[in-house]
């Protein structure tokens, strides 16, 4: 469109000579109206301003002609240049928004930065890039194409998107290269994590990413040592502190504290709603704490995760300026790399003969199987450790040592089938896991969300198979449209079953059902061994009573 179009479609309906006979004759005069309809309009009270209204001559009809002196040449050009301005802009725009739609991305916010399509669009050093190429990391995912632009331009940020969508790498580049090398003023950026196995692979992960940059990653592992170990001055050769809230706010505590966070110039808090949920305030407590120990004037916020509340959004709302929002896909969806199926095992003792047809039928290691706690994760596992398959445990009951050997042999594919509980249910990122088991159902959609993912990560398939028993249908209808909306089939009366009340909802989320348990052995020996467990109990007090009253004596 140029000056003449803008001129028309601004003119367009507009007629001179109404206007001029408007103007009060007393003041103008119509000199002339010829036959090509130019109208020459005079002002009688000013002659100055007549002879230059005189240079106006305008052409109503034909072709329209605009009075051609310097000024109007230039003002011309410069118009056209804003409107070709403008018309690039908005293609520009509509491209971008292309980009986003391709990619499933909608972000809230003001001022985002454009997505990238290729890691070196990125305008970071090419030693990263060379990293993340090395990781195997050809293209970025989704989320990465959005989030790390975001906080390159150091904006804070709250981020949505799939499980095993790459969100670790989302936040690592950025803070990798803001950072840029080791300065030895201590920790200039936390990751918080819900678990010590999570922030143990996204130490990995950082240390990966960040190859060749000399980086001091640490991870908080003994409380004891780490009491002794940092102090203001000896943590100053760190750069990146990775921990779990808990262990940090302990040693934040001490008097004087044992770390100095003051250099923290960003904060990640991986799994927000995980730890927003655990004890509502007890983390918004612990953040507070966190967050008064930063205390960087830059200091900025991230907060990832796969799923999204309204608590975590709120907080964020509040608390961090300049907010930008970022969801990769339809919020709290799980990931549709994964074959999903409900089970109906009837009862209990249904779940173990399901659970060993689907063995007999064959599995392809590795499998996660996941219970509600860790008495039934051990019951499972002294079911199932002579069944002839590589078998073990994870739970919180083991010990440190126990659970990181735990996680290495599987990781190694020595052990076949894992049983965890709620612990490994986040974030933890087993290289191709081909099957989920939901030996237990979860106790909401949420969590449901998160243990299917562990399966069906960067870009890989799996399958997921969630027994379900008559007592689970407080969450079946909800956990059904999950399955559903990734575009798996769930029977129809399942999706009309009645939607269960807030309150019943909230109470199987902080307790999960009670259930026999998990055991093949039969009633009657069972008892008969409680019987003899028992006896024996009874045989020892007397003893020991026998030996008191020998004493006395
Ligand atoms: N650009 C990429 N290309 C290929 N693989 C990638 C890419 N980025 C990350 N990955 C791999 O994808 C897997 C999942 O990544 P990551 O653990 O960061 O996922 P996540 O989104 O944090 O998942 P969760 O929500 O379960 O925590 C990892 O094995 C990681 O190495």
């Amino acid at each position: 469109m140029d000056a003449y179009d803008i001129f028309r479609k601004l003119t367009r309906g507009a007629t001179f000579k109404r206007d001029v006979e408007r103007v009060s004759k007393k003041d103008v005069t119509v000199v002339s109206n010829n036959s090509t309809g130019s109208v020459k309009v005079e002002d009688q009270k000013n002659k100055d301003q007549t002879s230059q209204m005189n240079d106006h001559t305008i052409t109503l009809l034909g072709s329209m002609t605009v009075g051609e002196n310097k000024r109007k040449g230039k003002k011309r050009k410069a118009m056209d240049e804003a409107v070709e301005e403008k018309k690039q802009k908005m293609l520009h725009k509509e491209e971008v928004n292309r980009l986003r739609n391709q990619l499933n991305i909608n972000v809230v916010g003001r001022h985002i930065s454009e997505p990238v399509a290729s890691f070196d669009e990125l305008p970071i050093k090419t030693d990263v890039i060379e990293n993340l190429k090395n990781c195997g990391y050809k293209e970025p995912t989704a989320i990465q194409k959005q989030a790390i632009p975001i906080m390159l331009q150091g904006r804070q940020l709250l981020a949505c998107a799939p499980t095993g969508s790459g969100k670790t790498a989302a936040f690592l580049v950025p803070i990798i290269h803001s950072l840029d090398g080791p300065q030895k003023q201590g920790f200039r950026a936390l990751i918080l994590c819900p678990t010590r196995e999570l922030a143990k692979q996204t130490q990995r992960e950082c240390v990966r990413i960040s190859e060749g940059r000399g980086f001091r990653i640490h991870i908080i592992s003994k409380i004891g040592k780490a009491l002794t170990q940092y102090g203001p001055k000896s943590s100053q050769k760190f750069d990146i502190l990775v921990t779990t809230p808990q262990r940090l706010c302990y040693l934040l505590k001490q008097e004087p504290p044992a770390l100095s966070l003051n250099n923290i110039q960003w904060i990640v808090v991986d799994e927000a709603d995980k730890l927003f949920e655990l004890g509502v305030h007890s983390f918004r407590e612990q953040l507070q704490q966190i967050l008064q120990a930063c205390s960087h004037q830059h200091r900025k916020i991230a907060m990832f995760s796969a799923t999204y509340t309204p608590v975590v959004a709120k907080w964020c709302c509040h608390n961090m300026k300049g907010l930008i929002r970022v969801t990769v896909g339809q919020r709290n969806a799980a990931t549709d790399l994964v074959e999903q199926e409900l089970l109906f095992v009837g009862n209990e003792a249904g779940k173990l003969l399901a659970f060993r047809d689907i063995v007999r039928k064959g599995i392809t290691p590795p499998v996660l199987v996941f219970v509600q706690s860790k008495e039934r994760a051990q019951q499972l596992f002294t079911e199932l450790i002579y069944d002839g398959i590589n078998v073990d445990a994870i739970h919180a009951d083991r010990t440190q040592l126990q659970r990181d050997n735990t996680v290495r042999s599987f990781r190694e594919g020595k052990i076949w089938v894992l049983i965890c509980t709620e612990l490994m249910a986040r974030g933890v990122d087993f290289k191709g896991v081909n099957l989920v088991i939901n030996y237990d159902f979860p106790t909401s959609a949420i969590s449901y969300v998160h243990r299917v993912g562990r399966a069906g990560r960067a870009g890989r398939k799996g399958k997921a198979v969630t027994f379900f028993t008559i007592e689970d249908t407080v969450n079946l209808r909800s956990i059904a449209q999950v399955i559903r909306q990734s575009g798996c089939e769930v029977p129809e009366y399942m999706l009309k079953m009645k939607k269960r009340s807030k309150k019943e909802v909230k109470k199987l989320k902080t307790s999960a059902p009670r259930r026999d348990d998990i055991t093949t052995t039969p009633i009657y020996e069972l008892e008969k061994k409680a019987k003899q467990k028992s006896r024996i109990k009874r045989f020892r007090n007397a003893r020991k009573n026998l030996k008191k009253q020998d004493n006395l004596v």
